[in-house]
């Protein structure tokens, strides 16, 4: 069913028509209504524990940028929340929009904020690799925090005083300290979902935890992620903006809180 809200996404071009895999159940992004959000008292509080030396590298790959972890050990886990086993992170990317007005991809209430970062973990306890993980129903859990435009984000910075030695895709540069856990809200509270990566291949493998509370990025540091291109060097330059997928059917899920 096309709802209302799907049309007013923005349609980009990577997505001629709201993409979703034939027979997809448990889609993403989805909106979040407030109060049909199920309380589960027996959810438990989401441990996260980075260790900042296991951070590589950052990648333009074309629709984001990535920022990419060693993840041979569990040197960076989460654990508890939704998630039965200690997932280890991967990488970390962003969506956002040409405009504040939009940029996020899920929603909260219909509302959209101009950007959103994705922790990316896989169950490295049930499954030998990430690409093994990541087709399985429980092989991945997605961190989701909306930032909002507000003060300057000065643990942000250091990854934006990188991001012009990847203007172009398929750039990489060495990036060997950084905790992520600098870009979490310290409230614990979560709403969290049973959906699917949001980019090709969309399979439906993701435990999704979206943080209540938003961070606060001022409007250069939004600037610096828009100055990227989706291009290599030497094609014609593309903006790199607009990098979410449209709102997806919620279907017969249940999005639970872990707050009241
Ligand atoms: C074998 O690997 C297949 C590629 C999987 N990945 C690529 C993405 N585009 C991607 C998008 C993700 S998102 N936007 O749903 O967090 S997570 C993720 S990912 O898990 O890092
Ligand atoms: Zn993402």
């Amino acid at each position: 069913a096309c709802s209302r809200k799907n049309r007013n996404a923005a349609l980009h071009p990577l997505w001629q028509s709201p993409l979703t895999i034939p027979g997809g159940t448990r889609q993403s992004p989805i909106n979040i209504q407030w109060r049909d959000s199920v309380y589960d008292p027996f959810l438990k509080p989401l441990k996260i524990s980075y260790d900042p030396t296991t951070c590589l590298h950052i990648w333009n790959n074309g629709y984001s940028f990535l920022v990419e972890f060693d993840d041979s050990t569990d040197r960076s886990i989460i654990v508890g929340g939704p998630l039965e086993n200690q997932y280890r992170l991967k990488q970390f990317h962003f969506h956002w929009g040409a405009i504040n007005d939009w940029g996020s991809e899920h929603t909260v209430d219909s509302k959209f904020y101009p950007a959103e970062l994705h922790l990316v973990h896989w169950n490295a306890v049930e499954y030998p690799s990430f690409e093994e993980a990541v087709m399985e129903g429980n092989g991945l859990a997605v961190i989701g925090v909306f930032l909002k435009l507000g003060a300057r984000h000065e643990g942000l910075q250091t990854l934006v005083d990188a991001l012009p030695a990847v203007k172009h895709k398929d750039t990489v540069i060495e990036f060997d300290v950084f905790d992520p856990s600098c870009l979490l809200p310290s409230c614990p509270d979560y709403w969290t979902y049973a959906g699917s990566l949001t980019t090709p291949p969309l399979t439906e493998s993701v435990t999704w935890i979206i943080k209540k509370k938003p961070i606060e990025v001022d409007e250069d540091q939004l600037e610096a992620f828009r100055m990227l291109l989706f291009t290599s060097d030497g094609e014609e330059e593309k903006r790199m903006v607009d990098n979410f997928r449209p709102l997806q059917p919620l279907m017969d899920r249940t999005v639970r809180s872990s707050f009241q």
